[in-house]
């Protein structure tokens, strides 16, 4: 089944509406000045699961396809333990080929780096990432997660490769399985925004002719201490996220 984008997207337009009334609304907008902002930057080769990956992470549904061949940014807010942060991630399209995104990842503060496990090559260009990533300057911290490991029986890397790959470049590491909602999953974001957390902003204006639709919380389950509130989906076309200059990071022990 192939569900393109922007049925997606009606669906969770649908769902938001009922959540807010316009008073909360007002509340919510309020309450989002100084409200810190972490962006991610979700990488990897084609059908490791990407797309899949972020909209669990958002909504805690697994989409089985979502058809996409353009960077999508995701704009949400979640609530953790120690209050409010405002969450992009940009599911960045490996269709646009093999070169190295760097535009996204000079614009993230923190970097998600998923291959399949079934899938030989993802591990590779997972390995020339890393790399990649190490020749940046302020380079964004990162998370090496290992995709699709409820089809273990299809399995092309070890989960020691993946943690050795991970351990040479000092970062986190885990396998997850998407499709089977890994707890795993929510605290490698977790962690990710522990060590990327931005420091507050001013309000910021947010693009109504852009959005595309809205994202929305959880299905009941709670699967770790971070809260969806509320969010947007911006197509990002090639070159136009660059345009969003990343603010200095501001590193906090923990959230
Ligand atoms: N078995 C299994 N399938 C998964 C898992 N995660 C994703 N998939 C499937 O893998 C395929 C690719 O998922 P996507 O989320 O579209 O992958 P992507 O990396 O965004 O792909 P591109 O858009 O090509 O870059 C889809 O058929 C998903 O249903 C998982 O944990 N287990």
């Amino acid at each position: 089944m192939q569900i393109e984008v922007e049925e997606s997207l009606t669906f969770f337009r649908i769902s938001f509406r009922s959540r807010s009334t316009p008073k909360e609304s007002a509340m919510k907008t309020e309450e989002k000045t100084n409200v810190p902002r972490v962006r991610i930057a979700v990488l990897g080769n084609m059908n490791v699961g990407k797309s899949a990956l972020t909209v669990r992470y958002l909504t805690r549904r697994f989409i089985g396809e979502y058809r996409s061949n353009t960077d999508l940014l995701y704009k949400q807010t979640v609530t953790l333990d120690s209050g409010v942060l405002d969450v992009e991630i940009v599911d960045i399209s490996a269709e646009n080929g093999d070169d190295f995104p760097v535009e996204q990842i000079q614009w993230a503060d923190a970097c998600l780096i998923v291959y399949s496990i079934t899938d030989r090559t993802s591990y590779e260009y997972a390995q020339r990432s890393l790399a990649e990533l190490r020749q940046l300057q302020n380079s964004p911290s990162a998370y090496l997660i290992g995709n699709k490991a409820d089809l273990d029986h299809l399995r092309e890397v070890q989960e020691t490769e993946g943690a050795t790959l991970a351990a040479s470049h000092a970062i986190g590491f885990c396998e997850v399985s998407v499709a089977d909602n890994s707890p795993s999953l929510y605290k490698a974001f977790e962690r990710l925004l522990a060590e990327s957390r931005a420091r507050p902003v001013k309000p910021r204006k947010f693009s109504v002719s852009k959005m595309f639709g809205t994202l929305i919380g959880n299905n009941g389950t709670r699967q770790s201490a971070a809260t969806t509130v509320s969010g947007t989906v911006v197509p990002c076309h090639k070159g136009e996220l660059h345009k969003l200059k990343r603010r200095p990071m501001h590193h906090t022990a923990s959230l």
